[in-house]
């Protein structure tokens, strides 16, 4: 990745709302694969002195307007952490993405010229610590010193293309700014990596899905087909180990769980990219064979993903359900602006900030494929935090 700020011009310590502001343009922290939407550190007026609470959310970045699509594709194809392109990655990635851009820009340009994650993250980020304010108030005053971070994964399910990468990317950040390896740091970093069945995020996913089935009618509504859809992976990233797949079904059994098993359904994957194998069963497939087969009432459900964005604006409403053809194909909405899912974000925040713990003692198992060096690192750095996890 590019770093367009010279890291040096940073603040030193996390005082994140600078960076923040400077979202408008490509910024050290805004990587593709990291939109990093930061909270204001809580304050209030208590003398307790447990430290800073920056919270860093780690989101997937996207193009605001049209033009950013060409610089914005570039950052990803660059990203061998997600795109692993080996030593040809600088020559590859400009060519595949720059030969992408127009495609990708339609796409933008139909659902009103940008991505909406930004917006939505921000707006998530700061409700949240509106909330964290009041109910963990021990964290603040912020202090800037020998203070403490938080990285708080916006993708629920770990993976090492999202999640992983975003810390990757993190550790690369610090490292410019604090010095490189087990220097210590003048922040104290923590992990919120995953988050699959918590029960706000499960409360607020069921919520969608019953007010969506209400608007089938009552006779018909238990035989409407509740099909769970998700970013796929390529099948490499699958063998390699990666938990994703597993923790996406842990989420999607949790829903139907608090739906009480209300309705049949499947878990099936969308959005691959280029010709390699990828996880299926694909979603267009799925909406397609069951629509012939004579389930016209399917209702898709976006559920590794916290907000809109351009698979769900244009993959799900403009492609799939408008190929199916059949009133009864909709999509549940995307959790957004939910209140439901952001009283869960300040739950999964609280509770991670009562218990002290660098981050689950699940990062530290590296996927049992994985040969990088820089996953190494980085899981050395932030499950190191805590002396007793150790990394294989
Ligand atoms: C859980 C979410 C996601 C996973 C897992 C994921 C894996 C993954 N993605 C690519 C390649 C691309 N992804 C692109 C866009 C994109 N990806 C996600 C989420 C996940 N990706 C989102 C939310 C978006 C859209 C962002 C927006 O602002 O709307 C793109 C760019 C679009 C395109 O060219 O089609 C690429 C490329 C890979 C290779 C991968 C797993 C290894
Ligand atoms: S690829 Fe999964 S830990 Fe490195
Ligand atoms: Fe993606």
């Amino acid at each position: 990745m590019a770093l367009r700020t010279p890291i040096h011009t940073l603040p030193r310590r996390v005082i994140i709302p600078k960076i923040t502001q400077r979202h408008s343009s490509p910024c050290p922290i805004h990587h593709a694969r990291l939109l990093a939407t930061v909270a204001p550190p809580v304050t209030q007026s208590s003398t307790s002195s447990q430290g800073p609470t920056a919270m860093v959310f780690m989101n997937m970045g996207g193009p605001s307007t049209t033009d950013e699509v060409g610089p914005f594709l570039s950052r990803l194809f660059a990203d061998g952490d997600l795109i692993p392109l080996g030593r040809l990655q600088p020559y590859l990635g400009p060519l595949i993405s720059k030969r992408r851009t127009p495609k990708i820009q339609k796409q933008y340009a139909a659902i009103g010229g940008g991505s909406p994650i930004r917006k939505w993250s921000e707006h998530q980020s700061s409700e949240m610590c509106k909330i964290l304010d009041v109910v963990n108030p021990e964290t603040a005053p912020h202090r800037p010193e020998g203070g403490g971070a938080v990285a708080f994964t916006q993708y629920p399910q770990y993976s090492c293309s999202t999640t992983g990468s975003s810390l990757n990317e993190l550790w690369k950040w610090r490292n410019r700014l604090e010095g490189k390896g087990d220097t210590p740091g003048a922040i104290t970093w923590s992990v919120i990596d995953r988050w699959p069945v918590h029960p706000g995020l499960v409360e607020a996913f069921a919520r969608n899905v019953e007010e969506q089935l209400l608007t089938y009618p009552e006779e018909k509504r238990k035989e409407v087909v509740l099909l769970f859809s998700a970013h796929s992976l390529p099948m490499s990233v699958v063998n390699r180990g990666d938990t994703y797949p597993a923790e996406v079904a842990a989420t999607v059994w949790a829903v139907m769980q608090r739906l009480g098993f209300s309705n049949s359904y499947r878990l099936c994957w969308q959005s691959q990219v280029g010709p390699s194998a990828w996880l299926g069963a694909q979603t267009s497939d799925t909406v397609q064979e069951y629509v012939k087969k004579g389930q016209t009432d399917l209702i898709l459900i976006p559920i590794a993903f916290t907000s809109d964005h351009i698979e769900t604006l244009f993959e799900l409403d403009q492609e799939v359900i408008h190929e199916a053809g059949s009133p009864g194909v909709k999509r549940a909405e995307s959790l957004n602006g939910s209140k439901v899912f952001i009283e869960a974000l300040a739950d999964v925040a609280h509770k991670h900030l009562q218990s002290g713990e660098s981050c689950s003692r699940q990062m530290g198992l590296r996927c049992q494929g994985c040969t990088s060096e820089r996953c190494l690192e980085q899981k050395k750095f932030f499950v190191g935090q805590e002396n007793f996890l150790s990394v294989r």
